[in-house]
């Protein structure tokens, strides 16, 4: 499906949809735990995937309103009888491969084409030093992966460059081996606050983790176990979109609700939107923000924190007078696409100017008007929404191609658009 937007004047007032990594997480540790009510998830295409797998290793989840009843595994997963097929999920494929490890037989898994060409390598080469089976059928590092176990746990060294989400998946699965894992960096962590969620997560689900000298450790012989149900936060990535919205194109003023404070590194783009001089107030008491329409100038980013946010950063750096230099961004070129190349591509066919370097991108902002174009969406949600963002200051009609990908993490973006009055049309 295309997306066609014209230039807009925005106001009102939007809810951020729920974070799709604490979504994740909290599905997942309820399924490790006897179970758990996790409220108001986000659902959408990458957390149903995480439901499924959850399913699949011996859990169900049941629909309850807005909430999901997990009935969990208790420690011990199933060997799926099927594939476990995690769509356009890395995180689901990343976390679950933990789980994978637990189990006594072999587990397949699998995804989209942009799944299948992500890297899984430093993963499985940790699963295999832990005595774990662990493949890529291909034996490229990519799936489908083939990983069995059953782990007791130990010490590996791993990258901490390509992806968190291995930490993360070695720290959930950690919890329910007999030994534990310790978990050594051989290289700086990126991604980092991905970890803090996790730890975060974990210890309400009644699990300890340690951060060492090294990188990290988990006891092993320990239960997942909450009582009460577990609340969802706000998504600050999909928060992201929506105050560039405000700051873009709102001359009233935009109101977005549900923007509590947690542990999410890309809460940074408040203050990156203050830098560049965006007039934005958070009260994080009540969870809402106030953005509206303002001259912004050009920063320089980085994104060693805060991969997701590149997209939205580009696209307000687009507008800004002068440079913005985003740097630490080469994990971002491993994502659904590589977000580095496909930004720069898109926006140079709206008119922009930049720079792209293996690790960074630096978006000549404000030397001529934004000009509407056909864009494509690289299958990738947040490549959809970016642009759709920079095409309501567009001078001119602006497609974007395949733009039903939004459905990965923020699946009313449309409807949200249409509500502060961008009017899109959704062309089949
Ligand atoms: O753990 C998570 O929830 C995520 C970690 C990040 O990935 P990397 O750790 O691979 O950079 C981020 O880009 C992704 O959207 C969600
Ligand atoms: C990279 C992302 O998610 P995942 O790694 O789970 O596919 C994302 O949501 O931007």
């Amino acid at each position: 499906m295309d997306l066609r937007l014209s230039p807009s004047l925005l106001s009102g007032t939007a809810r951020a949809p729920p974070s799709k990594s604490y979504t994740h997480r909290a599905i997942l540790a309820a399924g490790y735990a006897a179970g758990a009510t996790v409220e108001r998830p986000l659902l959408s295409a990458d957390t149903r995937a995480t439901m499924r797998a959850v399913e699949a290793y011996g859990g169900t989840v049941t629909e309850d309103g807005d909430d999901r009843h997990v009935e969990g595994f208790d420690g011990r997963p199933d060997v799926p009888e099927d594939v476990v097929d995690c769509a356009n999920s890395g995180t689901t494929m990343r976390l679950t491969t933990g789980t994978a490890a637990l189990g006594d037989g072999l587990t397949v898994l699998t995804g989209d084409d942009s799944l299948r060409s992500r890297p899984q390598g430093p993963l499985l080469a940790a699963i295999a030093d832990l005595g774990g089976r662990a493949e890529s059928t291909r034996d490229n590092g990519q799936a489908p992966l083939v990983v069995g176990g059953a782990i007791d746990g130990g010490r590996v060294s791993i990258p901490g460059d390509v992806s968190s989400q291995y930490i993360t998946a070695l720290l959930m699965a950690g919890a329910a081996t007999s030994e534990g894992i310790r978990i050594d960096l051989e290289t700086e962590l990126k991604s980092a606050p991905y970890v803090d969620i996790t730890r975060e997560l974990l210890a309400d689900f009644g699990v300890d983790t340690e951060q060492t000298d090294a990188g990290f450790e988990v006891a092993g012989g320990q239960s997942y176990t909450r009582d009460d149900p577990y609340t969802v936060p706000g998504d600050f990535s999909s928060i992201s979109y929506l105050l560039a919205m405000g700051v873009l194109a709102a001359p009233d003023g935009l109101r977005i609700e549900g923007a509590v404070p947690s542990a999410q590194g890309d809460t940074a783009i408040v203050d990156v939107v203050e830098r560049m001089g965006g007039d934005v107030a958070w009260d994080r008491d009540a969870g809402v923000i106030e953005a509206s329409r303002s001259a912004l100038s050009g920063v320089e980013v980085s994104v060693a924190d805060t991969p997701d946010l590149l997209p939205t950063i580009a696209t307000l750096g687009a507008v800004a007078d002068g440079d913005t230099h985003i740097t630490d961004a080469e994990h971002v070129r491993y994502k659904e696409t590589d977000r580095v190349s496909a930004m720069a591509t898109e926006l140079g066919k709206m008119g922009v100017e930049t720079t792209e370097e293996r690790d960074s991108l630096t978006v000549h902002g404000g030397e001529s008007d934004l000009t509407g174009a056909t864009v494509d969406g690289y299958h990738d949600h947040r490549i959809v929404m970016s642009l759709a963002v920079a095409a309501l200051v567009a001078d001119g009609e602006t497609t974007v191609r395949g733009a039903e990908h939004v459905d990965v993490s923020f699946p009313d973006f449309f409807d949200v658009l249409d509500e502060l009055g961008a009017a899109p049309t959704r062309v089949e």
